[in-house]
């Protein structure tokens, strides 16, 4: 994937970037290990900056949409107050079975409630409003994602799009993918019920604020 950032700043950013928890190390780790694409996986720069978010907006119910093996769930977990929650919608068992693995390693299990399945089929069981909203499943659904939970966010709550930046391609979108994340800073940053920031953080983080 091409870096939005120089390799170098990219890696310096990483190391000055506080150190994840023995768990997160693990849970990488683990990935690298025991799945075919571990790219998928989000990472430290993008984990502390959710953990960071759901820090500083005093989260307690948040969803992931697309979990994988649950690395930037635990980072968020970590950051929830005990009796907090963190909903993921995620499709592949063999990634649910490693998340729910360093979960209860880490003795966080009670914050976990995996919604397996195809995201846009088990959102709508999910009842009450939410703090905060991290979408980072299937691109062509990215704006589907968005309508079907900005209503379920309260009011000052937060979504947060990644892959936001798409491999610098939403400069001239020439894929689907492409043109799908384009169309959808675009729209973003004209509605009036919300503001954004988009910041290039790993390929890309869309961090959008419900008025
Ligand atoms: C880029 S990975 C997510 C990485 C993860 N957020 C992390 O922090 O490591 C995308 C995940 O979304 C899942 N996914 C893709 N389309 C989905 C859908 N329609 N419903 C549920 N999960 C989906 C894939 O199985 C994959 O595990």
């Amino acid at each position: 994937m091409t870096d939005i950032v120089t390799p170098e700043l990219e890696q310096y950013c990483h190391e000055m970037t506080g150190q994840e928890s023995a768990a997160l190390q693990a849970l990488a780790q683990a990935t690298r290990d025991r799945t075919r694409y571990p790219d998928n996986m989000s990472g430290r720069l993008v984990g502390q900056t959710l953990k960071m978010l759901a820090a500083l907006s005093n989260a307690r119910r948040v969803l992931e949409i697309g979990m994988f093996t649950g690395y930037a769930a635990l980072s968020i977990a970590e950051a929830l107050p005990e009796d907090g929650e963190i909903m993921c919608c995620e499709s592949n068992p063999r990634a649910i079975a490693i998340a729910e693995e360093f979960f209860a390693q880490a003795g966080l299990s009670h914050k976990l409630n995996v919604l397996f399945g195809m995201a846009l089929e088990t959102i709508p069981s999910i009842e009450g409003e939410l703090d905060m909203v991290f979408i980072d499943a299937d691109k062509k659904k990215y704006q589907d994602y968005l309508e079907m939970t900005l209503p379920m966010v309260r009011q000052g709550g937060l979504i947060i799009i990644d892959d936001a930046l798409w491999k610098g391609k939403v400069l001239t979108p020439q894929d689907e993918r492409a043109q799908a994340i384009a169309d959808l800073n675009q729209h973003i940053c004209q509605r009036n019920d919300v503001e954004n920031v988009l910041l290039p953080v790993r390929h890309g983080l869309n961090i959008i604020r419900k008025r």
